[in-house]
């Protein structure tokens, strides 16, 4: 929506070529001060999150929908709305960040800029008790790693993914979108720690700084988001309640798992693929510095996520699965690793076959051994009815 202003009020981006060039160089120009309701119809507040009302309105000259990010003066300072507004509008090109307009004013002690709007409201609304399926999950994984490969690529740290920060615009979830840049700072400098966010969303560093006490901001902190984003997403509830060893037994039941101080797999990761464990692995390393970047994600997009009963009831991987029946751990070379590692599945289930013994469950050949089975059953019951 290029081109489109509010008339009377607003901040114009001189040159739409600037969002490159410009992207560390943060604009600060006078905000107009201007009547709201002179340009717009506002319909109804979609949200309001800890420091912004988030409101639906029509822009009044141009018939058009948009969706006006409110900061209230005194929740915010003049310098940090530039910011949140400065990346909004500069990331804004990705198909994953949801898109902001070169429109700012002030009006009614707020801060105020406008955004596309997302009819379909954010994941959060979306994921249930028991999560969503593991192919929208990969959805999401997918789009919400490139959003911030992008930012990651740019030296940015969003610093505050969750499920209310997605976007949805596909009920399919093909097509969602990152938003809130309130916190996004530069790689490497000092930072506080986000007002206002979910205990369990927190990465350990975050959670072991002190009141007040400031530290580095790093990608990382957005990877390991990722991990609770999707574990969220595949299970309906995060898997602790606070990254902190001391005081949190899930978490510290994971670490010792994750440090293979026990080889007991957490009970809240049981229902996951040795590869997805992998992921999570890789993604929740306790130490930033050896946790993976976000492009590891992409790694595991074709594999299983999810275990399946078999007819016992014990947890297997799916059958056309390309998983590893073991995890291997070594970092690099991991796709030859995953290859090697399946022809020896083959030579294994070739042995063991030959030795007259069926290594795996054929799901297809079972359902139409149980439908013949059904069918006969059914025809039998027909004779003995027409003997009657
Ligand atoms: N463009 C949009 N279209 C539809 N809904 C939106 C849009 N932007 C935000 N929302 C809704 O409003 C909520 C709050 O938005 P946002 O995260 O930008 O505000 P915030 O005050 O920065 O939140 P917080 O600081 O609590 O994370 C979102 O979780 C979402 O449900």
């Amino acid at each position: 929506m290029t081109g489109y202003t509010s008339t009377s009020s607003s901040y114009k981006m001189r040159n739409e070529k600037s969002r490159e060039s410009g992207l560390h160089r943060i604009q600060e120009v006078e905000l107009e001060n201007v009547d709201l309701n002179d340009d717009y119809d506002v319909e109804r507040t979609l949200g309001e999150g800890c420091f912004a009302k988030i409101l639906l309105a029509t822009h009044r000259k141009t018939n058009t929908t948009v969706v006006l990010k409110a900061v209230h003066t005194e929740m915010s300072t003049v310098k940090d709305f530039y910011r949140e507004f400065h990346y909004s509008y500069h990331l804004s090109p990705h198909p994953n960040i949801l898109s902001s307009y070169p429109v700012a004013f002030q009006s009614e002690g707020c801060y105020i800029f406008a955004q596309e709007y997302a009819q379909l409201g954010d994941l959060a609304g979306v994921v249930r008790a028991g999560g969503i399926p593991e192919e929208s999950c990969k959805k999401v994984a997918q789009q919400l790693c490139s959003a911030l490969e992008f930012l990651h690529s740019k030296q940015l740290v969003h610093r505050d993914i969750k499920l209310e920060n997605i976007l949805v615009f596909a009920g399919d979830l093909s097509k969602v979108k990152l938003c809130d840049f309130g916190e996004t700072r530069k790689e490497g400098c000092l930072v506080n720690k986000v007002r206002g966010t979910w205990h369990p969303f927190l990465p350990p560093e975050v959670c072991e700084t002190v009141k007040n006490e400031r530290f580095t901001c790093r990608p990382a902190s957005d990877c390991w988001q990722v991990g609770i984003v999707l574990f969220v997403c595949l299970t309906g509830c995060p898997p602790w309640h606070s990254a902190d060893l001391t005081s949190d037994t899930d978490y510290s039941n994971f670490s010792k798992w994750q440090k293979r101080r026990t080889t007991k797999i957490p009970s809240q990761f049981r229902k996951f693929t040795p590869r997805l464990l992998r992921m999570f692995r890789r993604l929740m390393e306790h130490k930033p510095e050896k946790r993976a970047s976000i492009t590891e994600v992409y790694k595991y997009l074709k594999d299983s996520w999810l275990l399946e009963k078999n007819s016992s009831g014990s947890p297997v991987e799916r059958k056309d699965s390309t998983n590893l029946y073991i995890d291997h751990d070594d970092d690099d070379d991991d796709e030859d690793a995953h290859h090697i590692n399946d022809e020896n599945k083959v030579r294994l289930t070739k042995l063991l076959s030959s030795y007259g013994l069926e290594t795996t469950l054929d799901q297809k050949a079972m359902t139409s051994r149980i439908w013949e089975w059904v069918l006969a059953c059914e025809s039998n019951a027909d004779a003995n009815l027409e003997g009657i």
